[in-house]
């Protein structure tokens, strides 16, 4: 049975347009030279050629086949099958029912062979890639006549640049039609666009949006991604269909100039993990309603927001090109607007990879150098350290310096993981996997790394009976996601990192030692940002990228300061500093005492105190000893006011004594810490454990006691939390999570 032209269902442009398509393509047959009898040019690929067209298209296959087989479920039974061609029109993949792709093969509707109008005339494939839009072609629509047994369902699949991948075809046999086969093409075609647009703008921000919110997160919804400047740099096609624009018109507008809105205007409404949708208003009344995405690695690279609501709004410092190489990983910058440039403009443009690390300690240079000689040698590299030491700043530097550098860097934190996720999460799943899983099944975070790097943070959290699928698929190279037959073949460099002591946890049965052992080719420690000697380099260097346009000098009295502290969030807690300071000192030429926010200076005190008074427990303890006497107890005066310490048995000097003595540790004579002296506080770490000298409390607990203060002072709310302690809310959770001594890092 044929059916008639005028009765093909809803031809993507209207039945006039359709046949308008139709016709104009068989004149560009003819005029090729293109006969209908012609016996169709059947030379498929080499093997070979295949295997490179198909590497080179790799990615696109990796978004593309979840989406092919969600399609295939839908097509099951109705003698077809589904093709994924590339930007050629070169066959890549098909599935489909087997007698049917039998019939195809007679045709060459099979891999390897092109379908492209010049070698097969008028067809859907075809006849998309020319027309750049989703195209029908039915029964003896189809210029050669070998090839009017099938219908044919083709839509083209575009980057968010509007680049041509390749095409996505249902075809069948022409008597098996069904009308709803093109939009099931068109949808899925979409939902490969938006796959790949997530993932390869995964680092940048991306508004999703729609006039209504309930389409917001379904593939209705508009996808726009901005630039730092931004600057709108692509969507996806419903996007552009909602804001009626074409790609390059889109590209020609910033966010100010389409929505009337800045990036940190964006920034500052999303920072809230409870924020509504934004509304956007377009020049001509429209409104939509968004939601922005970003990594939340970009978004650790971004500045607290306004500091109340009278403050003027935060907005981005265009970065002139090549001017301030951004270090491994950042993105964004921000400063007050209205500043004056301060004096001490930085002297030249930062280095990037590995070189932004080189700032003078020799543990980090000896770690720069070791990095350095394994660059694409096909070495794991396992990164210890605390939490902020810039194990994943050196991750992402020697990924940038490997020749992996185009391909995507995926960092998976698994720690963050709740423990039933890390393996959906890292593998991938497909639809129906388990309970709760997403209806159209998941790439994992293996796959989204092919051909580039995957980070493992936190590999010491990874449960034992994942640690042995991470071990099969570094050692066998592919991945079977959850629920799936199909193993998919990857080329990942890998990089792990721990705060633990992974040695002692083999020991204790929770690392698997084979694991270990595949992902310690080089291990690198970095160190502690109380054991480097280049403290005031770092700082300047994290002040130029954060001032751009011209850094304020740190003041000597603040690096006195900074010298003394002990980090215990490492660098990122100085970063957090230091990007508070900034803002405060904006158009100072450098940053004072008066800079520092009343958390860091707290903490500063607090340092101070424990470290006296364990020093005074110390020396209690050995007054005491000759004696055997009784076990020292040091108890802590109420308030920074309070009377000095006590400890039984007999007055002990006061802490001004001691301090102005200057105690190895603490602060030298005459110290004042925020305008005060520094004084003991009730409950503070130190205060310690009748019978126990403070010195026999573990690192461990006195971070927890940190951290409830921290919590307490915060109100329960563990993102300020965070933010006063300057470590991750991941590090919170985790060391809340196991509060029992843990090891150091060897
Ligand atoms: N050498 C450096 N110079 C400037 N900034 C740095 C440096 N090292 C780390 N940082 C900054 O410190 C912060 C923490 O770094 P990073 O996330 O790499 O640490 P981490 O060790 O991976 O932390 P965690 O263990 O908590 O995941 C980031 O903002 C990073 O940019």
């Amino acid at each position: 049975m044929s059916i008639h032209r005028s009765s093909i269902a809803a031809p993507p442009d209207g039945p006039a347009a359709h046949v308008d398509l139709i016709k104009e393509s068989h004149e560009r047959c003819t005029a090729l030279g293109l006969t209908r009898i012609e016996r169709p040019d059947y030379e498929p690929l080499m093997r070979s050629d295949l295997n490179d067209a198909r590497e080179r298209n790799r990615k696109l296959h990796t978004h593309a086949a979840p989406v092919m087989e969600l399609l295939l479920e839908q097509i099951a039974g109705t003698q077809s099958m589904i093709v994924l061609t590339d930007a050629h029109g070169t066959i890549l993949h098909s599935v489909g029912d087997e007698e049917f792709v039998t019939r195809a093969g007679k045709v060459a509707l099979s891999p390897g062979v092109n379908w492209a109008e010049h070698s097969k005339g008028t067809n859907a494939i075809g006849t998309a890639l020319f027309a750049e839009r989703p195209t029908l072609v039915h029964a003896e629509e189809h210029f050669m006549h070998a090839n009017q047994f099938l219908t044919c369902s083709a839509a083209p699949i575009f980057d968010p640049r509007g680049n041509m991948l390749g095409v996505l075809d249902v075809s069948g046999d022409h008597r098996a039609y069904h009308q709803h086969t093109m939009g099931l093409v068109r949808m899925s075609a979409r939902m490969i666009e938006n796959h790949w647009l997530n993932d390869h703008c995964a680092n940048r921000l991306r508004l999703h949006f729609h006039s209504r919110p309930e389409f917001i997160g379904t593939l209705l919804e508009g996808i726009v991604v901005v630039g730092a400047d931004g600057k709108l740099q692509g969507a996806n096609r419903s996007a552009l269909d909602q804001l009626g624009l074409s790609g390059v018109a889109l590209r020609n507008q910033t966010l100010t100039s389409l929505f009337g809105t800045t990036v940190a205007a964006l920034v500052d409404h999303f920072r809230s993990p409870l924020a509504l949708p934004m509304k956007l208003m377009l020049a001509d009344g429209r409104q939509f309603l968004a939601n922005a995405r970003m990594d939340w690695a970009t978004l650790a690279f971004m500045p607290p927001g306004p500091q109340s609501a009278e403050s003027a709004p935060l907005v981005l410092t265009p970065q002139p090109p090549q001017a301030q190489p951004q270090p491994p990983g950042a993105t964004q910058v921000f400063a007050q607007p209205g500043v004056a440039a301060p004096p001490q403009a930085p002297s030249g443009p930062l280095p990037t990879g590995l070189a932004y690390l080189q700032t003078g300690d020799v543990q980090i240079e000896a770690v720069v150098q070791k990095a350095r000689r394994i660059i694409n040698r096909d070495i794991p590299l396992l990164i210890l350290g605390e939490t902020g030491t810039g194990k994943e700043l050196l991750a992402h530097a020697v990924h940038q310096e490997s020749n992996r550098s185009k391909q995507p860097f995926v960092a998976v934190n698994c720690a963050s993981i709740p423990e039933s996720l890390i393996e959906a999460e890292l593998f991938g799943y497909e639809e129906g996997a388990f309970t709760g899983a997403r209806r159209k099944g998941a790439t994992g975070r293996i796959v989204q790394a092919n051909g580039g790097t995957l980070f493992l943070d936190e590999i010491g959290d990874m449960p034992l009976p994942l640690q042995a699928r991470l071990l099969r698929v570094l050692q066998e190279r592919c991945v079977t996601p959850l629920g799936s037959g199909k193993s998919i073949a990857v080329d990942i460099a890998v990089i792990g990192a721990t705060h633990r002591n992974l040695r002692e946890m083999i020991q204790r049965g929770e690392f698997r030692e084979d694991l270990y052992y595949r992902l310690n080719g080089l291990v690198l420690r970095l160190p502690p940002l109380r054991e480097r000697s280049d403290l005031s380099l770092v700082a300047q260097r994290i002040l130029a990228n954060e001032c751009p346009q011209g850094a304020p000098r740190i003041s000597a009295e603040v690096m006195a300061l900074f010298q003394r502290c002990d980090w215990p969030g490492n660098i990122r807690q100085l970063a957090n500093v230091l990007r508070t300071a900034a803002v405060m000192a904006a158009g100072e030429p450098q940053i004072t005492q008066a800079h520092l926010s009343d958390d860091f200076l707290e903490d500063v005190r607090r340092l101070a105190q424990q470290q006296q008074a364990a020093a005074l427990a110390a020396a209690a303890q050995a007054q005491a000893q000759p004696a055997m006497a009784q076990p020292v107890a040091v108890a802590m005066p109420a308030g920074p006011a309070a009377a000095p310490f006590a400890a039984p048995g007999g007055a002990v000097p006061p802490v001004a004594a001691y301090a102005g003595a200057g105690y190895p540790g603490g602060y030298p004579a005459g110290t004042v810490l925020g305008g005060q002296p520094a004084t003991p506080m009730a409950g503070t770490p130190a205060a310690a454990l009748p019978g126990q000298p403070p010195s026999a409390r573990t690192l461990h607990e006195q971070e927890i006691t940190m951290i409830q203060a921290a919590l307490d002072a915060a109100g329960g709310n563990i993102s300020e939390a965070s933010k006063r302690l300057g470590i991750s809310r991941n590090t919170i959770y985790r060391k809340l999570r196991w509060n029992r001594p843990e090891s150091d890092v060897s």
